[in-house]
């Protein structure tokens, strides 16, 4: 068999914010390089999932092999390698850097430099990759690449005089960037005699195949038949197939030193192939794995109920499948007097909140109820011990609370100098506290804040985003644990507890947040045929308190004599709002009121 010789293998990815273009100009490569029809063309190749795709978003790494003639009249391997687009995923986008010598840098050129952009440019840098940078959309008329050139030096300190100018859209610059890839980016290092070494960057349960593993080979080479060791757990599989995406899945004979591809061994669980770690040879393991692995921990939580209480046996069926194709996942089984039994969830952040959710409720059929995101809180008991909560029905009573510490981050914003001022009172209001303000150009501006996160998964970003009409951008890391005067506001519905409206909140603003509460809840709880009463406490202390007067007419008396059509559409209306309720004793509560906190 003819391995590939080593110097002609170039792997890169391409770092672009969301919408600069990254999956136009993948599909332009793949197309120049001959590896998809036109036909194939309409469908952009890289996003795999649907859901992927209806958020034009991508969420899952692949890696694409593409053979490229350079003009130098030599044939190269080139593997593009995708990364995430999103911030809660930043894990996941390192170790694909990881798998990398160089990156595509692409920026909008009608835009420039963004958050998101720049923390995978560091990414990168700390992976010592190779950048490239493409000022795509010079198509545009209000391109400005010299102003966005002068941003990549001065923000991100590269020097982007050769920056390519291109139009994915067009197809201009396809051919360029190809042969920069081939004469900047350098050749993979690595010895295709020492003993296997490879990094995973990604995997998924496939029907077939059981789950496949893209791996960037490191050292040594992968071959059918061969029994590996995962060294993070140290268990053990016989290899079923090699393989590489050219961009369909096609058999190899063996994957090499340099190489990136995948590989099936029988695995059942996507849990057992973690990113990060490395796969070696089960009777020659490498010395060391890879450096660079961790676990992936959930940092936001919420409770997942189903709306049918019969649909319970298959809810916990569907987060157990999940949790084992999502490492990133946790769940316990929660039991709550209002919304009966349902499991509390962890998630990397609201993003992958939000995926799984929708996967639940897609892929399984489940409709279900979900509470207000939190947070996990350190909190110190005055016997010593120390618990850590992210439910809030779960909190301790408070005599027996000593002191309460809640997660902070580092925030990087940045944003058009117009929209400062608005930006740093939202930081504010979120109890943030600057850490830097710095002008990189006379039009942009860094803003560093350490806010805490149970302020930032609440809708820190949607309000980010109408502060600055859509032109601030954020990036964010986890810093450390602090002190902080907490307290639970409970929510009674006819002087009944309703645990699952519980919330965690900051001492200060417990009075505006249970007032706001109560009125959203008013608003958002139906009439009922009697009186509805609802209040926010802390502990023995109603703070605030509302009434839902009782239905006076039935919902058919709008309706005008005899038109039927109208009125079946009314009751199926009526239909479809229930199918959101949860009864609380006699009080139908739509999904809506759990999620009430979200719209303060
Ligand atoms: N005018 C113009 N539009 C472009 C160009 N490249 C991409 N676009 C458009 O910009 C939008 C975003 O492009 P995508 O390729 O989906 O961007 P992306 O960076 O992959 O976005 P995510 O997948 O969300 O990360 C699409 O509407 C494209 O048609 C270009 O060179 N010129």
């Amino acid at each position: 068999m003819k391995k590939f010789p080593q110097e002609k293998i170039r792997n890169f990815s391409i770092i672009a914010h969301v919408d600069h273009g990254k999956s136009t100009l993948a599909d332009r490569l793949l197309e120049k390089t001959g590896m998809v029809s036109e036909r194939e063309m309409r469908e952009q190749f890289l996003d795999r999932l649907d859901l992927e795709r209806e958020r034009g978003i991508t969420i899952k790494a692949q890696a694409v092999r593409l053979l490229y003639k350079a003009k130098d009249g030599e044939t190269y391997q080139l593997n593009l390698i995708d990364t995430p687009g999103h911030v809660d995923f930043s894990y996941e986008v390192s170790r694909s850097l990881a798998a990398c010598e160089g990156a595509l840098l692409v920026v909008d050129a009608s835009q420039g430099v963004e958050a998101q952009t720049l923390a995978n440019v560091y990414l990168a840098l700390e992976n010592n990759l190779e950048i490239i940078p493409v000022l795509n959309k010079i198509d545009l008329p209000q391109a400005d690449p010299e102003r966005v050139k002068k941003e990549i030096e001065e923000i991100i300190g590269l020097d982007a005089s050769d920056a390519i100018l291109a139009s994915a859209k067009k197809g201009i610059g396809t051919e360029e960037i190809l042969e920069a890839i081939v004469n900047r980016i350098p050749p993979p290092k690595g010895d295709r005699n020492a003993p296997l070494k490879a990094l995973i960057f990604d995997s998924w349960y496939d029907p077939y195949l059981g789950v496949v593993v893209l791996i960037r080979m490191v050292d040594g080479c992968l071959y059918p038949g061969q029994k590996i060791k995962l060294m993070s757990t140290g268990k053990e599989f016989e290899i079923t197939k090699v393989g590489v995406f050219s961009p369909n899945p096609t058999s190899v004979d063996m994957l090499v030193a340099g190489e990136v591809g995948f590989f099936a061994a029988g695995i059942k669980e996507v849990r057992d192939t973690k990113i990060g770690d490395t796969v070696t040879e089960a009777e020659n393991p490498a010395r060391e794995p890879l450096p660079g692995f961790r676990e992936v921990k959930p940092m936001v939580f919420c409770g997942l109920f189903p709306i049918e209480s019969e649909q319970y046996d298959e809810l916990r069926e569907a987060v157990e499948k999940l949790w084992l194709n999502d490492p990133a996942f946790s769940y316990e089984p929660e039991n709550s007097a209002a919304l009966g039994f349902g499991f509390r969830c962890g998630f990397q952040g609201l993003l992958h909140m939000e995926i799984v959710q929708e996967r639940l409720e897609r892929e399984f059929g489940l409709k279900l109820i979900s509470t207000a995101p939190s947070v996990r809180y350190r909190v110190e008991l005055v016997d010593g011990e120390i618990v850590e909560v992210e439910n809030p029905a779960h909190w301790p009573p408070r005599e027996k609370i000593a002191r309460v510490l809640e997660p902070y981050i580092r925030a990087e914003i940045y944003t058009p100098k117009e929209y400062v001022g608005a930006i740093m009172r939202l930081c504010e209001e979120k109890r943030g506290v600057q850490k830097d303000l710095r002008y990189l150009t006379p039009q942009r501006v860094q803003l560093i804040y350490d806010l805490p996160f149970s302020e930032v998964v609440l809708d820190f970003f949607d309000k980010l985003k109408s502060y600055s009409r859509g032109y601030a951008s954020m990036d964010y890391s986890f810093l450390d644990y602090r002190p902080s005067e907490l307290v639970k506001l409970d929510i009674y519905i006819n002087k009944q507890p309703v645990d699952a409206l519980s919330l965690i909140v900051h001492k200060d603003k417990a009075y505006y947040r249970g007032r706001e509460l109560v009125s959203k809840l008013r608003e958002v709880i139906p009439r009922q045929l009697f009186e509805v009463v609802i209040q926010a406490a802390i502990g023995s202390k109603v703070i605030a308190r509302e009434r839902i007067p009782p239905m006076r007419k039935d919902v058919l008396a709008k309706c005008y004599g005899g038109d039927v059509t109208r009125k079946r559409k009314l009751l199926e209306k009526q239909k479809e709002g229930k199918k959101r309720m949860k009864s609380l004793g006699q009080v139908e509560i739509p999904q809506e009121a759990f999620l009430a906190i979200l719209r303060i």
